[in-house]
């Protein structure tokens, strides 16, 4: 992202604004904490869930026309997306395309833990890798123990 934007704290807050039926709550909400976590493991940045109020980061489950003006395309292709720090209500939001079936990993479906893992990457600042077997690598590829890239923990800890 040019300019490198880079949040201005780093107790960065988010909140779930709905919930998919591919999964039960607690396994969504696990996955996000997880997928945050791997970043926070690798840079000062905190991430806290925060139920009422402003937050940095709001995550949605959505489909087709969202009213952000980059709408989903059903089931496989574009997964999700997210956007890159900054002053505006959008920034930060990472939104996941409710026509695909999202999974805990292995087997059909996508690992919302890898995707969320990534998107979360984009709603720090950072762009894609060019690195394959990055997590920042643009394109999905399912891994059970998923590992930071070098390449991925340099790009964090540039921007942090
Ligand atoms: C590893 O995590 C992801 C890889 C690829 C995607 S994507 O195929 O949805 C990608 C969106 C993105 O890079 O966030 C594409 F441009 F649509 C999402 C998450
Ligand atoms: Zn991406």
């Amino acid at each position: 992202f040019s300019g490198e934007p880079k949040w201005d704290h780093m107790d960065l807050t988010y909140r779930v604004v709905n919930y998919s039926p591919d999964l039960d709550d607690a396994s969504i909400d696990d996955a996000f904490s997880r997928a945050f976590g791997v970043w926070s493991g690798v840079s000062p940045v905190t991430f806290t869930n925060k139920q009422d109020g402003n937050v940095d980061i709001l995550i949605q489950f959505v489909s087709r026309d969202h009213g952000d003006g980059s709408p989903f395309d059903g089931e496989s292709g574009v997964l999700a997306h997210a956007y890159s720090p900054g002053r505006s209500p959008i920034s930060g939001d990472a939104h996941f395309d409710e026509d695909e079936l999202w999974t805990q990993g292995g087997g059909n479906g996508i690992s919302l833990f890898i995707v969320a893992a990534h998107e979360f990457g984009h709603s720090l600042g950072l762009g894609h890798s060019s690195t394959q077997g990055a997590l920042m690598y643009p394109t999905y590829a399912y891994q059970a123990n998923l590992q930071l890239n070098p390449d991925d923990v340099a790009g964090i800890q540039y921007l942090y």
